[in-house]
């Protein structure tokens, strides 16, 4: 329960519905209990009826119709009174889920990008639906059966103590057993069940990669082998499925036959009882198995809460460990800031932490407001790194990244990303309308502002072709669009807020040249006294810029414009002829 007491303060904030809750439940059972009462007395009132005859038989009918009167009159209410005690506890357990799911949630998007590559996003996943779901079956079913058993428990052992305190210890004897029983059933369910949902998640993740990836596996013709790896999967699903009905199975017959073995030795003592006249009555039996019926349940519910609890402790364990978990990345300064965008980095290194990789050694360079900077360099070579650190996706291993004469790791990290405009490099778009994605850059901004960002990034000629132009939908419930207009409706997502910082990682390798000279075009216009870096691995995104680097493994190995690069030898000057010459050739 350590875990578990984490979610107390759930308690407190849903204070009304859990003490209202626990207040019906205990009214609920005096009502519930009246009928074996009526019913007893029912029986008794006949019994000396049939034994004395000094009883009428029209006042044994009075008897018996009022007594059914307050049956239907206590049962109605004791319904009533379960639905709410259901609406109380149980209406709660669904809050404390909405909030927890909340707080996993807001802590996902606290933790930096590190915390994603540790985990896999299966696990993610589970921690938001499955963990917090099985936390929610304490919270409600298992807080509302304990409650729930332990009134109904002390309200009838006190009423069959009243009638026969030997009868009562003697009828009690199985559910211990009982609920001994259902306690080892119920983990053996739940251990089976878990392994269903592990395999089914397997299966769920295999069908989803399998629908993601469905044109490669139609090009490679790998349907029957995807098929055959399927059917395993399935195969061993079902397997684990039947096992866990097998063991389900169990369940009904164990409480028949501990129902039985109690009604069973309330006859047979309570026979022996009635006939040496320890019981004066006959419904004093009756009154007794239906109190040991009701008291099964409860028994048998505390096996199985005590399994629930279990689960909840186990996944809230899970749910806490990433709870604990302090981004690498936090934002030290909560004071608003204003950027103009001078940006210098200073013998900035970075090792990636999981692969150790030194994907930048010693850097130094400086950009000034307004100036474009053009980072070109081979694969690997570290440019996507130095714009990482711009955004403060990482933090330098050693070394400093400063903007506007502040280290980043001194700056507010709202105000620095809302400075910033990103093009990345897999111009991810969501499953929504393309004005909608455009709008992702700037919340509030009105259509003409959107349909101005996609001229600057030269879709929106594209767009307006769309049967339902801006309002057309991408991504799995829309259409596809190609890798050149996904990279300009990134674009335009960028540039839409006017930043004065724009980061381009070669977000126009999918377009043919004449585009990019294009945007390139429009973007001296929207770029005009902002800092941009454009990363790229033509020479034709970077001739313009004011300054240009070229980068080998993680390391400056020139610097200069366009004029003095050419002029050099080196990488630049190579790539510059390589490029050219392949121009010419088209
Ligand atoms: N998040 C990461 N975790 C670990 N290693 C990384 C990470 N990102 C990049 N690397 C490694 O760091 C090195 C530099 O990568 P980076 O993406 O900065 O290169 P790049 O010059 O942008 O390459 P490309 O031109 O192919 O995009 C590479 O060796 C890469 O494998």
């Amino acid at each position: 329960m350590k875990e578990l007491s984490y979610i107390n303060h759930y308690f407190i904030k849903y204070k009304t519905h859990f003490i209202g809750g626990i207040l019906i439940t205990i009214i609920a059972q005096f009502f519930s209990l009246y009928t074996p009462e009526l019913i007893g007395d029912s029986i008794a009132a006949i019994e000396s009826h049939i034994k004395s005859d000094s009883s009428s038989i029209e006042s044994v009918k009075k008897i018996l119709l009022n007594n059914i009167l307050w049956i239907i009159v206590t049962t109605l209410i004791a319904g009533v009174l379960t639905f709410l005690m259901r609406q109380t506890l149980i209406v709660m357990s669904r809050h404390v889920e909405f909030d927890l799911k909340n707080e996993v949630f807001q802590q996902y998007e606290r933790l930096s990008q590190n915390f994603y590559k540790k985990n896999r996003t299966g696990d993610l996943m589970n921690r938001i639906s499955e963990d917090v779901g099985r936390v929610r079956m304490y919270v409600g079913p298992a807080v509302m059966y304990t409650i729930n058993t332990f009134i109904r428990f002390s309200v009838v052992i006190f009423y069959m103590y009243r009638v026969s305190p030997k009868l009562t210890f003697i009828t009690l004897l199985p559910l211990p057993i009982l609920s001994y029983f259902i306690f080892k059933l119920s983990s053996e369910i739940n251990k089976k069940s878990t392994e269903f949902q592990k395999n089914l998640s397997v299966l769920s993740s295999f069908s989803q990669e399998f629908f993601s990836g469905i044109r490669v596996i139609k090009s490679y013709s790998i349907e029957n082998y995807k098929q055959n790896e399927f059917s395993n999967l399935a195969m061993e699903s079902n397997e684990k499925s039947l096992k866990l009905a097998k063991t389900q199975a169990f369940f009904g017959p164990l409480m028949l036959l501990l129902i039985g073995i109690s009604n069973l030795l309330i006859i047979s003592i309570g026979g022996f009882m009635y006939i040496n006249g320890s019981i004066t009555n006959i419904g004093v039996i009756a009154k007794f198995i239906l109190y040991i019926n009701m008291l099964v349940w409860p028994v048998a519910s505390l096996g199985w809460v005590s399994s629930l609890v279990q689960e909840a402790e186990a996944s809230q364990k899970r749910i806490n460990e990433f709870l604990k978990i302090e981004p690498d990345i936090k934002n030290e300064n909560s004071s608003s800031m204003e950027f103009e965008g001078e940006i210098a980095f200073k013998n900035v290194s970075l090792v990636y932490e999981d692969t150790k990789i030194k994907a930048l050694d010693n850097i130094s360079f400086e950009v000034k407001k307004g100036e474009t900077l053009a980072i070109i360099g081979r694969t690997g070579s570290g440019k996507s790194t130095i714009l990482s650190l711009i955004s403060r996706l990482h933090d330098p291993t050693s070394g400093e990244v400063i903007i506007d004469g502040i280290s980043l790791t001194k700056a507010n990290l709202t105000d620095l990303r809302n400075s910033i405009g990103v093009v990345p490099q897999d111009a991810f778009l969501f499953s929504d309308t393309i004005k909608n994605n455009i709008k992702f850059g700037k919340e509030n901004a009105t259509d003409e502002e959107v349909i101005q960002a996609a001229k600057y990034a030269d879709v929106h000629e594209n767009i307006i072709n769309f049967k339902d132009h801006y309002e057309t939908m991408i991504g799995e419930r829309g259409i596809t669009l190609s890798g050149g207009q996904k990279q300009r409706v990134s674009i335009a997502r960028a540039i839409i807020n006017n930043p004065e910082i724009l980061l381009l990682d070669d977000c126009l390798s999918a377009v043919d040249t004449e585009t990019e000279e294009t945007i390139l075009n429009n973007l001296q216009i929207v770029c005009k006294n902002k800092t941009t870096i454009i990363v790229s691995h033509r020479v034709s995104s970077a001739k313009n810029a004011n300054k240009i680097i070229v980068l080998n493994n993680g390391q400056i190995t020139q610097q200069g414009t366009h004029y003095q690069l050419v002029n050099q030898e080196g990488y630049y000057k190579e790539l510059y002829l390589k490029q050219i010459t392949e121009k010419e050739l088209l």
